[in-house]
């Protein structure tokens, strides 16, 4: 299995190029079940969970074409099976998201219960309770979720008791092709909604209400084909900006958009880094210290929850102490054993944890259960004295394009060890 060797003490300095975001492009690929017409996603990232939507897709019957050279996604023709099969769907939650689709074009769909990062329960009820207010009847057996609507599903009102990212974009992706209006209240606004609604727009989807938490949605008989840009990584972009913050460096993150980053960017501020907007993206730089400041996740465009443990890592060499609140999902903390074994100083009280300041880290072999964590352990390594050697980094390669070249060409000593 490969590891990741980082040895720490050099400021970055350069360009990163950011590329389409791993949590727009899931969404974008299960949007092909809608159409009739072929769906071509540019600016698409080489991903280990694009491979696995792909494989997912695939062996719904649908052509998937992934020109890597051209960063292209191509997914034509039409479902052929309409079961997503628990290997598959087991290693990635957004696999979920072809239940929605499958479910309003074809009548019925049989998906396997989801897996994803280790972060927590990470139920689908909100899935499922939206579908059945659209006319659908769902069994869950066997560790699958059947789901039916021979007449078709209806629009409805879906009113969403706490914000979720992926039964918006199920639920959205459905009403697409339901019979009626439907509107959805309460519904996420990160940017990778944005982008979903707008390529269904694009594909013939009537939608109001795109960037707002309120969406309507008017049903039609068939969607078309599309070409679509996938948004800039949001949080490959915060996570680089971590990077030339912890080791006082300065970099161009190309493409990457200050709006996107929401509180990311006023947070990085008030610790002392500078981010500015530039014609071809945003500059990441620190001068000066970092200082401590608390920061809870919250739903776009509040702190995400995807950055808190990359922050995390940051903190933890900042002067003073910062209280870091997770309020998204309850298991999102398997990062700070590891980095205290690298000299951090962290405790955990319930949702929130006490970061305070150390003025070095040390290098050390670490592991992480899930994609940001891994992430975050690496960001310590670059800031640590000594070699840091993260296993496990399959979790990496799901969320993070080439981590270890883009480091390593802004300067970062950090080299993949494969087998
Ligand atoms: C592929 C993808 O885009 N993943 C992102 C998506 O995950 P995902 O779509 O799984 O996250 P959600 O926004 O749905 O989860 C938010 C909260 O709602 C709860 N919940 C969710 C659904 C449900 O049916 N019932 C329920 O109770 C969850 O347990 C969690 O506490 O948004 C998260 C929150 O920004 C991010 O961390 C993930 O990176
Ligand atoms: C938690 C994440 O992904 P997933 O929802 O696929 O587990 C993530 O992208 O940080």
């Amino acid at each position: 299995m490969d590891r990741i060797v980082v040895r720490g003490g050099r400021p970055l300095e350069g360009r990163i190029p950011i590329g389409g975001a791993k949590n727009a492009a899931l969404p974008l690929m299960a949007a092909a079940l809608l159409s009739d017409g072929p769906l071509v996603l540019r600016n698409a990232p080489d991903l280990a969970d694009i491979a696995t939507m792909r494989a997912l897709l695939e062996q719904h019957g649908l052509e998937v074409v992934h020109d890597k050279a051209a960063r292209t996604l191509t997914m034509s023709g039409n479902a052929t099976s309409l079961e997503a099969p628990y290997d598959l769907v087991r290693k990635m939650r957004a696999s979920v998201l072809v239940l929605g689709p499958l479910v309003a074009r074809h009548g019925r769909a049989r998906v396997s219960l989801p897996g994803g990062c280790a972060i927590g329960t990470r139920p689908v009820d909100l899935h499922l309770k939206g579908l059945e207010a659209m006319g659908a009847t769902i069994v869950l057996e066997a560790g699958y979720i059947e789901a039916q609507a021979p007449q078709g599903l209806k629009g409805g009102r879906i009113l969403f008791p706490v914000v979720s990212v992926g039964a918006t974009e199920n639920l959205l992706m459905a009403a697409c092709l339901a019979d009626g209006v439907s509107e959805l209240v309460n519904a996420a606004r990160e940017p990778e909604i944005e982008d979903l609604a707008r390529c269904l727009i694009a594909m013939g989807a009537k939608i109001e209400g795109v960037g707002t938490d309120r969406l309507t949605v008017t049903g039609q008989a068939c969607l078309g084909g599309a070409t679509h840009d996938i948004v800039p990584d949001r949080i490959e972009a915060g996570t680089f900006a971590c990077a030339a913050a912890i080791t006082g460096g300065s970099v161009l993150l190309e493409g990457a958009r200050a709006e996107h980053l929401g509180a990311v960017a006023r947070t990085l501020r008030e610790a002392g880094v500078l981010v500015e907007a530039e014609a071809d993206g945003l500059r990441v730089s620190r001068l000066n210290g970092l200082h401590g400041v608390d920061v809870m996740t919250e739903p776009f465009p509040g702190f995400a929850t995807d950055m808190q443990a990359q922050f995390m890592a940051l903190m933890s060499v900042a002067e003073g102490a910062s209280m870091v609140t997770e309020t998204i999902f309850e298991n999102r903390f398997m990062h700070v054993p590891e980095l205290n074994r690298m000299g951090a100083r962290i405790n955990v009280h319930g949702a929130s944890a006490i970061v305070r300041g150390v003025p070095k880290l040390s290098g050390a072999p670490v592991m992480a259960t899930d994609l940001r964590a891994s992430v975050s352990l690496i960001l310590a390594g670059l800031a640590a004295e000594g070699d840091t050697i993260v296993n496990r980094v399959y979790h990496l390669d799901r969320g993070y394009e080439r981590v270890e070249l883009k480091l390593a060409a802004v300067g970062a000593d950090i080299e993949r060890i494969t087998g």
